[in-house]
């Protein structure tokens, strides 16, 4: 018989198999409130018009080949994309004390960044905020590095734990690595304000911590690129090191072309530039060299300045109907008890409070597809929706 005749089935992915029970209902009325992918009014997923145009371009341009690209990827979307995160006058871009890697999307980043540090950082404790992306903690554990948690939510006020997030970055181990979220928490939904953010940035500073941050949501907060980096820019203007993977899946409908890029600052050129030596050496023989096309159209994007002011157009626009999904949300259960957690929070998720009970409900009983965590993600919403998922929640919590 077979040699792998001892494989156990292995269970579904927590958020992507939310999709695959959602594809295998025939409900005509069933609503996928699962994946953090963005769907418009109508439903469907959105390939941003500036980039249809770019690519649209790109493919028309016979002087480009399909040969492999450098094992860092893209060098002017990696630029680029360094300038988007940091801020075109970045101190630490213009010392060149930034190695850029393009990555496979977030995860890849995030995973080459995991597997540099467990080879090359003294300290190989990483602290993931409670609750996180389920993701992550499997790609940090796999990169071999030891994953512990902070407080970071507090279910009470559906809010920041914020006295929990000091007291346990502050009895972490000198020289931990602490991942945080640059915005738009998933799957809370809740940011520190700035004030709390430079506290934060002080507390790991004093202890030496290594912050790395995860940036998936770039611009999808606020609707503003600038905006929703000041936390990382308020790290990097401080001279100290850190890592910051980037993800264009959301921000630029990317998803499946898998663009991403892992940025490490260091404390001087000399150092990123070995830094960035090391990082060919781990990425060589995971995956050899990323995929061409994604860049490509991520770079025409951010290097033309009409383009780039095009996309931030239409960004603002699927960030602006996620609000608006929240302000409809919150009305049709305005009357139905406290939901104002659902307008305090931001990003592309809102962390309801329901429980797994009540979410199994809504899903037998309404057709409701979400994560067992009560996570909904609000792109997936729309103005003919919102009635429904509101009966839903009230029906699941009376
Ligand atoms: C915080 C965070 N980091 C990284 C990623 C990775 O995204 P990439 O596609 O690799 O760039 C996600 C995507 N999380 C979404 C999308 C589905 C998933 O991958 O879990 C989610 O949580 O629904 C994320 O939420």
């Amino acid at each position: 018989d077979s040699v792998f005749a001892h494989i156990a089935q292995a269970p579904e992915d927590p958020i992507l198999g939310v999709t695959v029970a959602y594809n295998k209902d025939p409900s005509p009325i069933k609503l996928n409130l699962g994946v953090g992918a963005y769907r418009t009014e109508e439903g469907k997923p959105l390939v941003l018009d500036v980039v249809r145009r770019v690519e649209h371009q790109l493919l028309n341009d016979l002087s480009r080949n399909k040969e492999y690209i450098p094992i860092v990827g893209l060098a002017d979307f990696n630029k680029l994309s360094a300038k988007l995160i940091f801020g075109a006058d970045s101190p630490a871009i213009q010392e060149n004390r930034v190695s850029t890697v393009q990555g496979l999307s977030g995860t890849g980043s995030l995973r080459v960044g995991g597997e540099f540090l467990a080879k090359h950082y003294h300290q190989r404790i990483i602290y993931l905020p409670q609750p996180t992306w389920g993701n992550h903690t499997k790609i940090f554990a796999l990169a071999g590095l030891t994953v512990k948690t902070y407080r970071y939510y507090a279910p009470a006020t559906r809010g920041l734990d914020f006295q929990g997030l000091l007291e346990d970055l502050g009895s972490a181990p000198s020289g931990s690595v602490v991942l945080l979220h640059a915005c738009a928490h998933n799957p809370t939904g809740v940011d520190p304000t700035l004030e709390q953010w430079e506290q934060i940035r002080q507390l790991i500073r004093s202890k030496s911590l290594l912050p790395f941050f995860d940036s998936a949501y770039q611009g999808f907060a606020s609707g503003s690129l600038d905006a929703d980096a000041q936390p990382i820019r308020l790290f990097v203007a401080d001279g100290g090191e850190l890592l910051a993977a980037q993800s264009y899946a959301k921000n630029m409908g990317l998803y499946g072309e898998r663009v991403g890029a892992l940025n490490i600052v260091s404390k001087s050129a000399d150092v990123a530039s070995r830094v960035e030596s090391q990082l060919k050496l781990v990425i060589r023989p995971m995956y050899s060299s990323p995929p061409i096309h994604g860049a490509s159209i991520v770079a025409a994007i951010l290097k033309d300045r009409d383009l780039y002011n095009d996309w931030t157009i239409e960004l603002k626009a699927m960030a602006d109907r996620i609000i608006n999904m929240r302000q409809q949300l919150f009305d049709a259960l305005r009357t139905r008890g406290d939901w104002s957690h659902i307008i305090k929070q931001i990003g592309m998720f809102t962390f309801t409070g329901l429980n797994p009970e009540q979410v199994s409900f809504m899903t037998k009983e309404y057709h409701i597809y979400m994560t067992s965590d009560g996570r909904i993600s609000m792109a997936g919403l729309s103005s003919r929706t919102v009635p429904h998922l509101a009966d839903a929640i009230h029906s699941a919590v009376t």
